[in-house]
């Protein structure tokens, strides 16, 4: 079907026009939560727009062009319906001129990039919201996304984290995420009411670092998980990783941020995405494969090989969180986050994992 122009006669009372900056496997889903919402919803107006990082089909049609004919991202989402009121643009400026919620969702080494093409192109009025797990780290520090957003773009922006593997959500399996907001708490239940469906709950939270930080470093943990599993050492050895992965997150945010709350790690966003990610998440699994092969094929090739152009956040996310620990003269505080870094890098074997781990202190 083409792309459907509403006009303002069939959309009378909307307020709030709704644009999806990425259309990777959690975009096209979240997409796809928000589509039926805007339809149901007299705030917001039925359209919703899917910026699509452009690319050629092996069928030689545009991945665009497929999505707009199908409903269907067949790439990145394949057999779920989005939902017809979903216009996928490969063009960005195109995409975001009209909208006044703005949705982030791509993987975090892009976000830069697009923040650079968008800048002075948004509407002043604009709010935003990252769903992007993962930070930038600069010469000044740690820069986390929804900063990055906020700072490049002149716009405040709130983020969503929780335990939600995209594919479960597609099919419409019941799960919980977390909105972190910092200062207006009805832009926060706008954003809920976006989000809300009957199996995908969503609760806010005034802790926009911490539900950031918890969604960002537990892909992190994640690869930990991974190795373990790879190694075969059981689940005992798995929730003994989880929990001093927990720690760390923990230790991390709040020496970062201060502000974070202890509670946060109770959300969705926190101790329930932790274990969602350790179980089911694709960094575990890559992570599982790199162990396995005693770390003699590279991340980048399995990657490549397993996730068929989705992309871990998990390897960058640790180099980037070992650089801020390396800078501060940290490492000793952290060292599963370090020896996971090291693993990735080739400098330690996946084993170090468990080794690492027997030497740790048993009290937080
Ligand atoms: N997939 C999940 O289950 C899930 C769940 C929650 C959060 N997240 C987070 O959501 C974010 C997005 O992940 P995803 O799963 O939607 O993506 P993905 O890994 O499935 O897909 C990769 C995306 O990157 C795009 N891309 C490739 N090269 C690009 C470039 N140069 N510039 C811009 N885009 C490019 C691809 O077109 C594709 O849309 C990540 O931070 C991820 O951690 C993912
Ligand atoms: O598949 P992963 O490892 O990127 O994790 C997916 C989600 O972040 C889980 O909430």
């Amino acid at each position: 079907m083409a792309p459907s122009q509403d006009s303002s006669e069939n959309n009378a009372s909307y307020t709030f026009k709704v644009t999806v900056i990425g259309s990777g496997n959690w975009g096209s889903v979240a997409a796809k939560l928000i589509a039926s919402n805007t339809l149901a919803l007299t705030s917001f107006h039925d359209e919703v727009r899917m910026w699509v990082y452009e690319e050629t089909l092996p069928s030689g049609e545009k991945l665009t062009d497929v999505i707009n004919r199908t409903n269907e991202n067949v790439k990145y989402l394949p057999g779920i319906k989005l939902g017809r009121n979903v216009v996928a643009d490969p063009d960005l400026e195109n995409a975001v001129k009209d909208a006044n919620m703005l949705v982030f969702v791509t993987p975090h080494q892009f976000m830069e990039g697009i923040c650079r093409k968008l800048t002075g192109k948004i509407r002043a009025d604009a709010e935003a919201i990252s769903l992007v797990k993962g930070m930038e780290v600069k010469m000044e520090g740690p820069c986390m996304i929804s900063s990055l957003i906020s700072q490049q773009l002149g716009i405040n922006c709130s983020v969503l984290m929780g335990a939600n593997i995209a594919n479960e959500i597609a099919v419409e399996k019941f799960s919980e995420a977390t909105v972190g907001y910092r200062h207006n708490k009805d832009v926060a239940e706008r954003w809920v009411q976006l989000f809300t469906t009957p199996y995908f709950i969503v609760t806010a939270v005034q802790d926009v670092e911490g539900v950031e930080l918890c969604g960002t470093l537990k892909n992190a943990v994640a690869l930990a998980a991974g190795f373990v599993d790879g190694l075969e050492m059981g689940n005992n050895t798995k929730a003994a990783i989880m929990r001093l992965g927990l720690r760390e997150m923990k230790a991390f945010s709040k020496l970062l941020f201060p502000s974070v709350n202890d509670s946060t790690f109770f959300e969705s966003c926190g101790v329930a995405d932790l274990i969602t990610t350790c179980l089911g998440g694709r960094n575990r699994k890559v992570a599982e494969a790199f162990a396995k092969n005693g770390g003699k094929r590279s991340f980048d090739e399995l990657e490549a090989e397993m996730l068929q152009g989705q992309k871990l956040q998990g390897v960058s996310t640790a180099r980037e969180v070992y650089e801020v620990l390396a800078h501060r003269g940290w490492l000793e505080l952290f060292p599963l986050f370090s020896t996971v870094h090291e693993i990735c890098t080739g400098r330690l074997p996946p084993s170090a994992i468990v080794e690492y781990s027997e030497r740790q202190p048993r009290s937080s």
